[in-house]
């Protein structure tokens, strides 16, 4: 690079720092336990894996919608036995209302569609990216916010409701390079345990609790499961005969337990079936343990998991018949997912498809005499109308910073503004890939 002496330029050494004042209290820079900031490079990442959320989200023609994440505690209030409802982040705020971060998305949905009412036609079709919350003791050192993406579809009955939601996630996996030799869903539903529990008339109470208890299968001692259950009033024979059903990897062996008229076989058939039209087949498979930890689905279940087993679920959804009638809303069916923000990260490491999502500013402007910032910002004004991105170097520096801090931006272009040019209406670009240098009239900037 020619080195050009630069009128009136220096590195001006500052003058001392000043010394903090007496009663400056020197804070903690770290976030609040449990929460992450996003300096550039992590939320270059974020962007990206929110922007492909997004992506698939409005090729579904879904729309985008958001909730306060601050919402009223009665909307989380389950009496199931939720990790949820026991991690909720509550308070009561200076009004004494009790309120709470929300744990999840989906009873702001609900609490949004009954609001809308009438004026909302059915289907409903809308997406949500949102920051979610849980107030974990920090003895397991887990998190206590992500970000949660959903997909809901509400007012339709059938299981073309859950096979479209499978297909937008398959379709997000594609996009980012994970494939079915990466992750499969594994598929059940509800019903299953509602169709066993009725052969021993299991009190309609229990049920919830008892696929919240389920849900811990594989996290707690069997012994403890079976312990629980017969404290919502299972009976030994049907929690055996439960226990039986769980384990079963295979539709043809439920439809011999339950027979093929029933709800549940009849639903995972058809979506079975669809699958196949939506071209995913390879992606799923039944597995009867899977029940979801959330007390308000009815009907099919599934979850996203890693076939390494390394990494906990990606992401889970399923059918709620009943939540917004339970919010005292119209009897309107429901199916919806989440999908976190934090494993599916770690599955791209595990599996090096990190994307590189490199800070990207292609013309960086200088002026090489003090005197020249404002032609400067009128370079920078220029390229910026041409819809160009540029960093203006906005103090007097040496040309030894300027390439550093282009090269750090990986700028393609070199803008510098010189007197001698700018009095003829032109500046110097300078290709940093090749060094090539031109004069170039600021009007034939593009
Ligand atoms: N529900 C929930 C909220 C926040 C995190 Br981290 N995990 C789960």
């Amino acid at each position: 690079a020619t080195e050009t002496v630069r009128a009136g330029r220096s590195n001006s050494v500052s003058s001392p720092p000043l010394q903090p004042p007496e009663y400056a209290q020197k804070i903690d820079v770290n976030p609040p336990k449990g929460t992450r900031d996003f300096p550039p490079e992590e939320m270059r990442l974020r962007n990206w894996l929110f922007h492909n959320f997004r992506e698939v989200s409005e090729l579904f023609g879904f729309e985008e919608v958001d909730y306060p994440v601050l919402e009223s505690e009665a909307l989380y209030i389950r009496k199931a036995g939720e990790e949820i409802r026991d991690q909720l982040y509550c308070f009561e705020d200076k009004g004494n209302r009790r309120v709470a971060l929300r744990p999840e998305l989906t009873p702001s949905l609900a609490r949004l569609v009954i609001q809308k009412g009438k004026s909302v036609p059915l289907p409903i079709k809308w997406f949500a990216i949102g920051q979610c919350w849980r107030y974990e003791r920090m003895t397991r050192g887990r998190r206590r916010e992500h970000y949660q993406w959903n997909m809901d579809i509400i007012g339709v009955p059938d299981v073309t409701g859950e096979a479209e939601l499978i297909s937008s996630i398959v379709t997000f996996f594609k996009r980012i390079g994970i494939t079915a030799k990466d992750v499969g869903f594994k598929i059940s539903s509800r019903k299953v345990l509602q169709e066993v529990l009725s052969l021993y008339s299991v009190p309609e109470t229990s049920f919830a609790k008892a696929c919240i208890i389920i849900d811990k299968m594989g996290k707690i001692p069997m012994e403890e499961i079976k312990k629980e259950l017969k404290l919502v009033d299972l009976s030994n024979d049907a929690i055996e005969d439960l226990l039986q059903v769980l384990s079963m990897k295979s539709l043809t062996e439920l439809e011999e337990k339950l027979g093929g008229s029933g709800e549940a076989v009849r639903e995972l058939k058809n979506l079975f079936s669809l699958a196949e039209t939506f071209g995913y087949s390879e992606w799923i498979q039944f597995d009867a343990s899977v029940v979801r930890g959330l007390a308000y689905y009815t009907g099919i279940v599934f979850e996203g998991f890693d076939r390494e087993g390394k990494l906990r679920a990606i992401c889970g959804g399923g059918r709620y018949d009943r939540l917004l009638s339970t919010f005292g809303g119209d009897d309107i069916p429901a199916c919806g997912f989440g999908f976190g923000d934090a494993v599916i990260i770690e599955l791209l490491k595990e599996r090096q498809l990190l994307p590189e999502v490199p800070l990207e500013v292609e013309n960086i402007v200088c002026s090489l005499d003090p005197d020249l910032q404002g032609a400067a910002a009128t370079v920078a004004t220029h390229l910026r109308g041409k819809g160009q991105r540029v960093d203006l170097v906005l103090e007097n520096k040496p040309l030894k910073w300027v390439f550093k801090r282009a090269a750090r931006i990986n700028a393609r272009r070199l803008i510098l503004v010189g007197r001698s040019e700018w009095e003829k209406g032109m500046v110097s670009v300078k290709i940093l890939s090749t060094g090539e240098q031109n004069e170039v009239n600021l009007d034939d900037l593009q």
